[in-house]
């Protein structure tokens, strides 16, 4: 059985007298350290399967499960990292990492040094003690990463988290979460606008049609060699480009 397994799933929101379905017949599923980019158009509802896959909202009819379990409600055995790192801004970066061990009432010694292993990973060691407005925006993200990870956990949902990142700071963030995907060896859904992104980071790339949102495209990425820049200049790279371009009906005349 796959790690996640998305099957037939509906979301209707209704509210103001309208009804909007945002997702219908969404069906995706993923094995165990498997690392799948979502691309969509605005409005798709990429986000909204996020949620619906960390138990942060109910579906309205379909299935998912995560090892085995179907999702209910939230549970704690994901990490999600959002756009905004939305930290705390009172908190020193290592208190930020550690607040999720507070909620789950294990911040104990073991967390501490997780805590410091993960900032060592992430580079920012000598940043332990500083206020989140003394950090740039993609060292904040970083944060955000090593906050979500601090519980260790097996799934790790990603939303657009580097597309508030100028483009350097964002390749930069690419390659750590490589670094960083084979450290933890977590199973990563991860939602972008970025097509380069997506193929950069991913095992297998889905493309979801307009709203309401359904698989157009699943395709599993094939590049030679181990990951580096220097791979978004190969052939296979541009060919996975153009097929991602074409299933978001980029490639049509105008
Ligand atoms: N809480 C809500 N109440 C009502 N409608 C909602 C709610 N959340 C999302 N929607 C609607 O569901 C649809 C999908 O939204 P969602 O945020 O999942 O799209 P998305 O693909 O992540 O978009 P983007 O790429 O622009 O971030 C949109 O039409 C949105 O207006």
């Amino acid at each position: 059985m796959a790690f996640v397994e998305i099957s037939n799933v509906r979301k209707v929101f209704s509210g103001g007298g309208r009804e909007v379905v945002a997702l219908d017949e969404a069906n995706l599923s993923f094995g165990e350290g498997e690392f799948v980019a979502l691309l969509g158009p605005s409005g798709c509802g990429k986000t909204t399967l996020l949620k619906i896959v960390s138990g942060l909202i109910s579906k309205t009819s379909g299935s998912v499960t995560v090892a085995g379990q179907e999702v209910t409600g939230p549970y704690s055995d994901y990490g999600f990292v959002f756009q905004q790192p939305s930290l705390m801004p009172w908190r020193t970066v290592r208190e930020n990492v550690l607040f999720p061990m507070e909620i789950l009432k294990r911040k104990d010694a073991a967390a501490a040094k997780r805590a410091d292993e993960l900032l060592a990973l992430t580079g920012l060691s000598s940043f332990a003690n500083s206020r989140p407005h003394e950090l740039s925006g993609g060292m904040q993200q970083r944060v955000s990463l090593c906050r979500a990870l601090i519980h260790k956990p097996r799934l790790l949902l990603m939303d657009e988290p580097f597309g508030a990142l100028d483009e350097f700071t964002r390749l930069e963030m690419n390659d750590l979460l490589l670094k960083v995907k084979d450290e933890t060896k977590a199973s990563v859904l991860f939602v972008t606008h970025s097509i380069s992104e997506a193929i950069y980071l991913s095992d297998k790339v889905v493309v979801f049609s307009r709203r309401p949102a359904r698989v157009h495209l699943e395709f599993n990425v094939a590049l030679p060699g181990p990951r580096s820049q220097a791979t978004r200049f190969t052939p296979e790279f541009t060919e996975a480009e153009r097929r991602a371009s074409e299933a978001l009906g980029l490639l049509g005349a105008h």
